[in-house]
């Protein structure tokens, strides 16, 4: 039986988890918390991030990087996006050489505006050839609970994507290859944002049509951003672009759409991740976006305005009411 390790035991790296398991691997899960491990090995649930549901016996948990990483055939990174380079840097030395590494991670680092797949290639000296990316409308939950789902795995090696695609198809997940790598992981990161700024219209009373408008230019600003930076167009238009961005904009299971809900309500950035153990990464990347966004001389109003409530220099219905009273533009070139 192949083992795989998933770096991450929280609701995506355990719901990844079980997508692995059902796909016939042996899993081993890292957690950072010593007791979640033992609990998630005795119970075989996790109750921190996936309350009420069985885990399959395929998966164990450890505390111990060395532990979990050992005869591994692939290793599968999901953890908060600001904190992977710093747990990278405990683990490289763990880590089986020439296996891909898979980034589940949906985010850009503050600080160095850098993709996931750029931290791990820098910590781990890893080529391109073995960085993976997955990504798509995935919310952790309903994978868990074996809802039918697609993602796509991209990789700029096809036989690494395809090696991937086959070791997490499982009967209700069905993941397509891709080679956009840049295009998978920024239509992930910026998604979370759009999801904010939804979010709030949401917590604002609005309705169908202010979510339908902040989804699809939110769409183009991510399109305009991601060419810019050498992705292929039609990712945006496939399930890491527009799937995953409908799916986290319409859902309540989604934890950005969630927080700016509750940024739309009164509530402050603060009092939101105090009452929360998980994280909406939205919230942190959204600045260093509108940062990558600069330095390309890409507009991206949607994530500007976003990041603008977040640091608290505007309120959610100002950034809504500035959105629309934009100068006017053709939609095409706008
Ligand atoms: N939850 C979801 O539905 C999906 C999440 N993702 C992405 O997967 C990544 C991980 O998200 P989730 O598992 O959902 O987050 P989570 O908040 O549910 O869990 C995060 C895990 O990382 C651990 N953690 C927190 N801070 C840490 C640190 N400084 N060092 C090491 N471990 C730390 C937590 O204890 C927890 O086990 C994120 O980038 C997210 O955007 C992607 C697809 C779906
Ligand atoms: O990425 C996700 C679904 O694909 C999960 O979104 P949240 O992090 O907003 O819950």
């Amino acid at each position: 039986m192949t083992k795989v390790t998933v770096f991450g035991a929280g609701s995506w790296g355990t719901a990844f988890a079980t997508v692995l398991a059902n796909a016939g691997n042996q899993v081993s899960v890292w957690g950072r918390r010593e007791s979640l491990c033992e609990v998630i090995n005795t119970r075989h649930e996790n109750p921190d991030y996936l309350p009420n549901l069985r885990l399959p016996d395929a998966i164990t948990a450890t505390h111990d990087p060395a532990q979990a990483a050992d005869g591994a055939e692939a290793i599968v990174l999901a953890v908060p996006s600001q904190s992977l380079r710093e747990n990278l840097r405990d683990w490289a030395g763990v880590l089986p050489s020439a296996v891909p590494l898979v980034s589940l991670m949906k985010g850009v680092e503050v600080g160095t505006t850098k993709r996931m797949s750029e931290v791990i290639a820098e910590v781990t000296g890893a080529g391109p050839e073995r960085i993976a990316v997955v990504s798509g409308p995935n919310l952790a939950r309903e994978i868990a609970e074996g809802q039918p789902a697609a993602a796509v795995v991209a990789c700029a090696d096809e036989g690494t994507a395809a090696r991937l695609q086959k070791l997490c198809h499982s009967p209700t997940f069905r993941p397509y290859t891709n080679n956009d790598v840049i295009g998978c992981e920024l239509g992930g990161a910026t998604k979370n944002v759009i999801a904010l700024a939804v979010g709030m219209a949401v917590g604002l009373g609005f309705g169908d049509n202010a979510r339908a408008s902040v989804i699809t230019r939110g769409l183009v600003e991510t399109a305009r951003l991601g060419t810019a930076l050498g992705a292929d167009e039609h990712t945006f238009s496939g399930l890491a672009g527009l799937g995953d961005l409908v799916a986290t904009c319409s859902s309540p299971l989604s934890r950005n759409r969630t927080f700016g809900e509750k940024l739309g309500q009164g509530m402050t950035v603060a009092e939101i991740a105090g009452g929360t153990r998980q994280v909406a990464e939205g919230v942190k990347s959204c600045s260093s976006i509108s940062e990558l966004a600069h330095h390309h001389d890409v507009e991206m109003p949607i994530a500007e305005h976003v990041t603008k409530v977040v640091a608290g220099e505007m309120t959610p219905r100002d950034m809504l009411f500035s959105l629309v009273s934009r100068s006017a533009k053709s939609e095409r070139w706008g």
